[in-house]
């Protein structure tokens, strides 16, 4: 940004940086971007910087309402984002250890955040519990947050915000452990079919996706799996399951391919072939399309007993235990058979 840029011969240009972050969510950016909550405009409390923030701000006004603009310093506007981020991964970790509270007391965890999000405090938004959280921002932004506290000597500020990383890393193990122990404590050599790779609907991006973490557990005690999801392509979901973490800013023709991950996976485009013969589902990502699969041809399909393990809470759970299915949803009442097996952590 340099909009006080004026043409010096004897000094280099004049220039202002502004904090302007983005607060668009995948699958839908358009409408975020033409119809967002607010719009914030970091600057310098000096009369240069002051001068950059209205002329940032009159481009946002040929479509934004002025007082959704808002105009801060610009330590505000970038801790701003860090702590929306935090505070919407927080309600879902929240939500989340709550769901695991849920399956040990036999409440219901959709009817807990209702309830608790009808308080017009809290609100009904981003209270819906799930296999974990994903997605490019909430992670990195968090650790973003950490670093920054741990910089500023405030190692209690830090481990309050590590705590949401560490309740969605355990939502994962603890739904991996679930199917573990439920299939007789082995997935060895059985075929479970992953519905859903993405980090979420409507999109095909797999950055941070629970998915991975689940499958790399489930491939960890050796089951083969098949995955389906409506836009992710195999290539992706193999260079996905063959990282280490931390290895996604790598250049992708430096990413190793495991061939023991490769012989396990395979990756269809149909829901049906994934699920032919398979022991057990494993719903990732909340795709409408999950919602209206035909349970009955798909459980003719598989063997006996056959599982689903639903990590978005996308099924109709009694009806798919009419059909015969054992049926585990994140937080919600145990199966019969599900309660008499060990407990997971
Ligand atoms: N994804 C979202 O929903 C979202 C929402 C709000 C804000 N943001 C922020 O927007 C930024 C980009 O996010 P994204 O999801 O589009 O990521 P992305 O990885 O899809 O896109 C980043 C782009 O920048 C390019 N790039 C990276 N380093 C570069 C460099 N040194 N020089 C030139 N180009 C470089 C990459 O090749 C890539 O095309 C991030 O800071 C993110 O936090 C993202
Ligand atoms: O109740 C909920 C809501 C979301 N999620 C999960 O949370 C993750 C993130 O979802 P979402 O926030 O919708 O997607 P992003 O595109 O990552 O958008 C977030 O990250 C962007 C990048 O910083 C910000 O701009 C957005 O405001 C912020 O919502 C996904 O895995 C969702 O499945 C849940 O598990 N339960």
């Amino acid at each position: 940004m340099w909009p006080n840029q004026t043409r010096s011969w004897s000094r280099s240009p004049l220039f202002q940086i502004l904090s302007n972050p983005e607060f668009l969510a995948e699958g839908t950016a358009i409408q975020d971007l033409f119809n967002p909550d607010r719009v914030l405009i970091g600057g310098r409390e000096t009369p240069e910087g002051q001068k950059a923030v209205q002329t940032l701000k009159a481009v946002y006004a040929h479509w934004v309402p002025e007082d959704q603009i808002l105009t801060t310093n610009l330590w505000s506007a970038e801790l701003s984002k860090l702590a929306a981020n935090a505070f919407l991964a927080q309600r879902i970790s929240s939500v989340n250890a709550m769901s695991a509270l849920c399956e040990a007391t036999g409440a219901n965890v959709s009817e807990v955040s209702y309830a608790v999000g009808k308080d017009s405090r809290i609100g009904p938004k981003f209270l819906n519990a799930s296999v974990g959280f994903g997605g490019s921002c909430f992670q990195k932004d968090i650790l973003n947050l950490v670093y920054i506290c741990e910089c500023n000597g405030l190692p209690e500020v830090a481990n309050y915000w590590k705590q949401v990383i560490k309740i969605n890393d355990y939502q994962k193990s603890r739904f991996v452990n679930r199917v573990v122990s439920s299939m007789f404590n082995t997935v060895a050599n059985k075929k479970i079919a992953v519905l859903g790779f993405a980090f979420k609907k409507d999109t095909g991006d797999t950055r941070e996706t629970p998915a991975i973490d689940v499958c790399k557990g489930l491939l960890g005690d050796k089951a083969k799996i098949s995955i389906y999801d409506p836009q992710v392509t195999e290539d992706q979901i193999q260079r996905d399951l063959a990282m280490n973490k931390f290895d996604w800013d790598h250049p992708v023709h430096l990413q190793p391919m495991s061939p023991t991950t490769t012989k396990q996976v395979s990756v269809t485009w149909d829901a049906y072939e994934a699920t032919k013969d398979a022991h057990g589902i494993c719903i990732m990502t909340e795709w409408d399309e999950f919602k209206t699969l035909d349970y009955k041809k798909i459980y003719d399909s598989m063997q006996k007993p056959a599982f689903v393990f639903d990590g978005r809470n996308v099924v109709d759970s009694e009806k798919l235990r009419e059909i015969g299915f054992i049926v585990y949803s994140i937080g919600k009442p145990l199966d019969g058979w599900l309660k008499d097996m060990p407990a997971v952590a």
